[in-house]
């Protein structure tokens, strides 16, 4: 705990809270640079939709949910992790709805002038409204919590549907947050790392880089619209997502097969009479024929493995170690990401559709342009203008 003062200090530097917009940034796990903080280091709690708008779409989730069972059981549209969900698009009325309230330039909006990424370059690589239950009360094999995860989107949000008072617990949680004493002055703060909207119609907006899940609710219903946004390649450092990935993915399985070594070496271990700070493991590597050259395990009958190892071993297992490398990772793909404005590369715009009309061989007769009334009774298209035929 000594270090805590300190890092609460600055943690609170680090906070801003207006009225309606708060915002906090992770603390930094490496040596403070220039890099330090990036846009990306930053979660943003902020109303998103207003009072009846929030009621509205609430409604509708339930309706569309009940209808179509979709909070009865987990989905797998999420390969890695599984939520209680249903995707937007499948509701249409929902769909309808967020267009009319012009859903997407709001949250695009916040997100671009926020994380500075152009809107022309944000896409949803997915859209759904989730549902988390307190475990043992009701009979639907439902979620009460989401593992801690990395999105497969560079930007995330998490709207809240459900009013605070319906549910305890619950709240986007993140590793990075998990120490930060709670503090009065971030009201958005609760205990564990978990960020809580102070209303329904807030939205939690942040990189979906960072470790991240949806804290245990305890009791009620807890309704939210999750969002994941993808960003055009342009913005983003290449190799610097694979780097961080590759080191992940290395401290996790270290963490298996260092931990298992040293169950083995603890098990099994005898410190040598002749070496007294050498410790003789009594097991050896029974398929060494295996290896380039007889004998060559270096755990033969023969070896010392000297205590120094032993202990380096236990040191990497331990696991506030492997976190604490892996929130360095973390840091480090947080500054180096999004390219700065000057070093992104130019906009490829998507190319323009433009509807073909054929003629009765199935042969495009020139490039048109739809009209209102697209089809006719029979569902010949009519209307196109040929432009240049
Ligand atoms: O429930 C939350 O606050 C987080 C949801 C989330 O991270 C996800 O669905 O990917
Ligand atoms: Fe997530």
């Amino acid at each position: 705990m000594p270090k805590a003062p300190a890092r609460q200090k600055l943690f609170t530097l680090h906070a801003a809270s207006n009225k309606d917009h708060h915002s906090i940034t992770i603390l930094p796990f490496l040596p403070e640079d220039s890099t330090y903080p990036s846009s990306l280091h930053k979660i943003h709690v902020l109303p998103m939709l207003t009072e009846d708008e929030t009621t509205q779409l609430l409604e509708m989730a339930k309706a569309y949910a009940s209808d179509n069972k979709s909070w009865d059981k987990q989905q797998s549209r999420h390969v890695s992790y599984k939520t209680v969900d249903f995707a937007i698009e499948d509701s249409d009325e929902i769909t309808d709805y967020l267009d009319e309230i012009n859903f997407d330039d709001r949250v695009f909006g916040a997100l671009s002038e926020n994380y500075d990424v152009d809107v022309e370059d944000m896409t949803y690589l997915d859209l759904f409204c989730a549902s988390y239950e307190a475990a043992g009360e009701s009979e639907r094999g439902t979620m009460d919590r989401l593992e801690c995860h990395r999105d497969g989107s560079l930007l995330s949000f998490t709207l809240l549907l459900s009013p605070p008072g319906e549910f305890e617990g619950g709240g986007t949680i993140f590793d990075a947050l998990r120490d930060v004493p709670i503090n009065d002055e971030i009201p958005v703060l609760r205990d564990g790392g978990s960020i809580q909207p102070p209303q329904a119609g807030y939205a939690t907006l942040h990189c979906g880089k960072l470790l991240h899940g949806g804290h245990v609710v305890t009791k009620g219903q807890r309704i939210v619209l999750v969002g994941f946004v993808d960003v055009d390649e342009r913005n983003i450092k290449q190799d610097v997502l694979f780097n961080a990935a590759k080191e992940w993915g290395r401290n996790d399985v270290r963490k298996f097969w260092d931990k298992r070594r040293l169950q083995l070496l603890e098990n099994q271990q005898e410190i040598g009479l002749s070496a007294k700070n050498a410790i003789h493991p009594k097991w050896q590597l029974l398929n060494d024929e295996l290896l380039p050259q007889k004998k060559r395990s270096c755990f033969g009958p023969g070896f010392m493995m000297p205590r120094s190892i032993l202990d380096n071993i236990k040191n990497r297992a331990d696991d506030e170690k492997i976190r604490s490398r892996r929130l360095k990772t973390e840091d480090k793909l947080l500054r180096e990401m999004l390219l700065p404005r000057d070093l992104r590369g130019e906009k490829i715009l998507p190319g323009e559709w433009r509807e073909v009309e054929y003629d009765e061989n199935g042969v495009p007769i020139g490039p048109g342009e739809w009209r209102e009334d697209e089809y006719d009774e029979n569902g010949v298209p009519i209307g196109i203008e040929i432009l240049d035929p």
